[in-house]
Formats: C-alpha cells, structure tokens, sequence
C-alpha cells in the first residue's frame, strides 16, 4: 500500500516558475498548501541521474532532508524520435543559463534552434515526432517515496508559435491538434500534457 499525502502543506521541489504554476494548479483543487522551494531558500541539488525518475527523486529527497517536509518533485523533457530520444534528460541543460533584465532564465530559443537544427541534419523528409515526458516523485522526510510517469505524444514544428506555457511548448504541437502547447489555452494544457498525465496517475492513488 502506497503512503498518502493526507492534507497539509507540500514543498514543490523545483526552481522552475512555470512548472511550480502548473504543480500548484493540479494540486490545490485537493487541499494542499503549496510552498516552494526558493521560498524555503532551499539549494537546487544537482541532477546526477540518467533517467527522469532517478533525478525526480534527488530533488524530490534533497528538498524534503533539508525542508523536514513532504516535497514533490517534476523531472521532464521532451524526447525527439529522428535523434534517438535526445534531449530527453539533458532538455534542461541544452538550454544555456542566461541572465534576461536582470532575472536568471534559460534561454529557451536557442535551445528549440538546436533541437531543429539537429533535425534539419536528419533531411527533410525525417520524421517529426517527439514527446514530452513527466516523473513526478514525491519523498517523505523519514526517507519513503512514491513516483508517477507520465508521457505525450505530438510532433514538432518550426519556427515557434505561441506565448504561453513555457520551455519547449512553442514548437511542440500535440497528437491531434493543430495549435502549439504556447497556443493552446493553459487549462487546455493541463488537461492533456505529459504532466497531467503523471498527476492523473498520483491523484488515482494519492486522493482517490
Ligand atoms: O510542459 C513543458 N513544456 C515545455 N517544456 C517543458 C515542459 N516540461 C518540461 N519541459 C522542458 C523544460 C524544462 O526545463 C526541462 C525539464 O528539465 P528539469 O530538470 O525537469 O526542470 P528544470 O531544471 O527546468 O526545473 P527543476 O529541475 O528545478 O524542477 O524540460
Ligand atoms: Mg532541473
């Protein structure tokens, strides 16, 4: 039997703005106060692992030894099929750290300029499917855990369209849709993502 959250406060083990809106979103329809893990001024572990579910769990145990407090941590990226799957886990990082107006980011267009120029080298005619993925892992202080995966279809597309959302989601187009993940209404999103898909999973079993 898997340990339940129960109600109460959760620290949402991410230093990234976008995914803590989204997480916060998912979690507070059921009762859940979400703090954060730069409000804590908690370190961002490093990610030392080489699949999602491996990084989920460092953040998600570095933020609840150091916190005292049930966290909850996202590992994602999207995955290129004509590259063999990359970016996969290193999305993140092939996106370099830039400052922008004086608040650290990444810098997300170069990093769709990469993936589509590696595709480029592929020739016209490589296919253009990729997917999205999403652990989310949840790490109590006394050392147990629980892990939910999550996955979405669609395809790429170029130049980038599209405002809202975050990361990669301008040129991403899911299964089925003609609109890119930053077209597409947030609650739209959410209903459908990768992410979605892992919550859908721990709701199940954490509330249902
Ligand atoms: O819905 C998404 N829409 C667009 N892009 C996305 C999405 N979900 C993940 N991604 C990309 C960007 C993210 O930065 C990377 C995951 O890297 P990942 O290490 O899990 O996240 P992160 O470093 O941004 O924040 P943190 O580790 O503090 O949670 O994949
Ligand atoms: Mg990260």
């Amino acid at each position: 039997m898997t340990r339940r959250l129960g109600s109460g406060s959760l620290v949402i083990a991410t230093h990234n703005a976008g995914k803590l809106k989204e997480i916060s979103a998912l979690l507070e329809p059921h009762g859940m106060k979400c703090l954060s893990a730069g409000s804590l001024g908690l370190p961002e572990p490093e990610e030392t692992g080489t699949t999602f579910v491996e990084n989920a769990l460092i953040k998600a145990r570095a933020s609840a030894e150091a916190s005292g407090i049930v966290s909850l941590a996202d590992d994602s990226g999207m995955s290129v099929a004509a590259l063999d799957g990359r970016p996969g886990v290193y999305t993140a990082d092939w996106a370099e750290r830039q400052h922008f107006e004086g608040a650290p980011g990444r810098d997300w267009y170069m990093a769709m300029g990469k993936v589509e120029g590696m595709l480029a080298e592929k020739g016209p005619d490589a296919p253009r499917d990729a997917w999205f993925s999403c652990v989310l892992a949840i790490a109590w202080p006394d050392g147990d855990s629980a892990v939910y995966e999550g996955r979405v279809d669609g395809s790429l597309t170029w130049p980038p369209r599209g405002t809202l959302g975050f990361g990669y989601d301008p040129v991403f187009v899911p299964a089925g849709r003609e609109q890119t993940f930053a077209e597409l209404d947030p609650a739209e999103k959410h209903a459908m993502s990768h992410r979605a898909d892992a919550f859908a999973k721990l709701v199940a079993e954490q509330f249902g």
